[in-house]
């Protein structure tokens, strides 16, 4: 069936996803392929010292970019979005969306990148006796309480930006366990968050006299392919201002970017990996047995069917690179050029291949926020050299690029040295793989590992959705979401590897030492320049 025909006879499938700087929406045919896109270009912002976007920016993202996928749709195929087989919502996972009875939110949108919640993760890490990072939703709401929040006490419900939008479009409370196991820790028996952690919490904030417990402000847990609702006419409306949407599609659990990752590279299944790269980098290994003990630099996370997953997060990934590219735009501008963004990411991202194994000695850290994993509560972006490094473009662009993976490989190492945790498979996906065979060559030299990038790697996460709405809508009887994907979806498309050269490695691991001493310059930046 051409795709004109399965959009007009409602077979296609939606997904949409919620990235730090993007919002995307695909729409994929029978056979999973995408066959319309589009996106919304936004940014997070710094209000009163914590990371947020607006209700509002989150609502005219969702239809700006629902609105250039209806367009690409009439553009490429003359005809109108009106019914769809399933929908899928995805988003940037953790942080703190509260509401009150009223539906109104209590507070701004405390995204991930918020480092501000030190104390609540410490304290809760004991009393689980489980990592708790920073950034997850559980963190937050005792970090709140420990602040003494006027409006933790009207809390109502308290869900992730993927459960508030699912929530929105079909009226149901529910979110899928992987992001749900980045908002409190998952049970993986009972496939619900961990029942003595919950009591344990509501034991430790009972003296608080809240009129909740933590089970009745949550989100229901659901595994891929449960019924999650279906979008109501009202959710139609606001996801499509122009009214052709119809409503009564079923939506498959919310789900948060690390899930669907795994989903777009089909490494749901244990020793399978991926490696997402943008805003922020965080690799996530499905784990054969549990960690012999928690660590700080290891969060455990689910998969959307409810496995265990080893993740690494580094809060910083390609901020900073931006930051310079966007130097560089103005600087071309200055000379009187016509600037081509694409073209000037890929061709800085490929004159680094020229540089220097170990950068010619050049230093950076792209901390624009805090970095849980290097023990930084802020940041401030630094490119660190000595008179007699080797000062070139490509060095330079190289050493930005290595600094986008270097906490992912502090963390890794960890993981594979410590844990010695098998992998078969690692697949990198996300806005740094975007340029072919510079992002992919370095993280392979970082883990010391083969990397596979697919085609789909810089747009992934929405993909990855799309495949759960799917599964939820189109999977066989009985059909294991990993079955699903090898059947239905990837039928052996491992994508294309490359392998670390011996060179590369050694030059990342030289690097690394250096970068690992500069530490000590970074925290003295933190300590002696203000951040206003
Ligand atoms: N050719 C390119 N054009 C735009 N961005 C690029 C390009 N190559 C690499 N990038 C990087 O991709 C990043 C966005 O990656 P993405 O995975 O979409 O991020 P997120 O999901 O966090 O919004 C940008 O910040 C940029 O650094
Ligand atoms: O925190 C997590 C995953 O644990 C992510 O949702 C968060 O880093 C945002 O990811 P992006 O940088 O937008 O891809």
């Amino acid at each position: 069936m051409d795709a004109k025909t399965t959009i007009e006879t409602g077979r296609a499938v939606l997904g949409i996803e919620f990235g730090s700087t993007r919002i995307k929406a695909v729409l994929i045919d029978q056979e999973n392929k995408p066959i319309a896109q589009g996106n919304h270009t936004w940014e997070n912002q710094l209000v009163d010292g914590l990371w947020t976007y607006s209700i509002e920016a989150i609502w005219a993202g969702l239809q700006d970019c629902y609105a250039a996928l209806r367009a690409d749709v009439r553009k490429q195929y003359n005809t109108e979005l009106e019914n769809l087989a399933a929908i899928g919502v995805s988003a940037m996972m953790h942080g703190y969306m509260a509401f009150n009875k009223k539906q109104e939110i209590l507070v701004p949108f405390r995204t991930w990148r918020n480092t501000n919640t030190g104390k609540a993760a410490e304290e809760l890490s004991e009393l689980f006796a489980f990592n708790i990072p920073l950034r997850w939703s559980i963190s937050h709401l005792y970090q709140a309480i420990l602040n003494g929040e006027n409006h933790v006490k009207d809390i109502d419900y308290l869900t992730t930006l993927a459960g508030y939008i699912h929530w929105q479009l079909t009226g149901e409370k529910v979110l899928g366990i992987g992001d749900a196991s980045g908002m409190i820790p998952i049970d993986p028996e009972t496939k619900n968050y961990d029942a003595t952690m919950v009591e344990k919490f509501d034991n430790l904030v009972e003296p608080k006299g809240y009129g909740w417990k933590l089970n009745d402000i949550l989100p229901k847990v659901l595994v891929a392919g449960e019924n999650a609702g279906t979008l109501t006419e009202d959710g139609a409306k606001r996801l499509d201002v122009s009214g052709h949407l119809k409503a009564g599609t079923p939506v498959c659990p919310p789900e948060g970017d690390a899930g669907t990752g795994m989903t777009a590279t089909n490494a749901v299944k244990q020793r399978t990996g991926n490696v997402s790269a943008g805003t922020s980098s965080f690799s996530m290994i499905v784990l054969e047995k549990n960690l012999s003990r928690p660590y700080r630099v290891i969060d455990v996370v689910t998969t959307p069917d409810g496995s265990a997953v080893a993740m690494v997060h580094c809060n910083n990934c390609t901020s900073e690179i931006n930051d310079w590219v966007n130097l560089f735009k103005q600087f071309q501008e200055l000379m009187g050029c016509k600037v081509d963004l694409n073209k000037l990411y890929t061709n800085l991202f490929e004159a680094a291949l020229n540089g220097d194994a170990d950068c010619g000695g050049l230093l950076s850290y792209n901390y624009v926020s805090g970095e849980p994993v290097t023990d930084m509560d802020e940041g401030r972006p630094l490119f660190i050299r000595a008179a007699n490094d080797k000062f070139n473009l490509a060095n330079f662009m190289r050493s930005q690029l290595y600094a986008a993976i270097a906490v992912l490989k502090i963390g890794n190492d960890v993981l594979f040295k410590e844990e010695k945790v098998n992998v078969d498979r690692i697949t990198g996906h996300g806005g740094y793989f975007k340029t072919a065979g510079v992002g992919q060559r370095f993280l392979a030299a970082a883990l010391n590992s083969p990397i596979s990038v697919m085609e789909t790697a810089g747009e992934g996460g929405a993909w990855g959705i799309a495949l759960l709405a799917s599964y939820l809508v189109n999977k066989d009887d009985g059909q294991s979401l990993p079955d699903f994907l090898d059947h239905h979806v990837f039928e052996g498309n491992t994508g294309v590897e490359v392998k670390p050269t011996a060179e590369d490695v050694a030059g990342f691991n030289k690097y690394i030492e250096s970068y690992t001493k500069g530490l000590a310059i970074e925290k003295a930046a933190v300590r002696f320049k203000n951040a206003n």
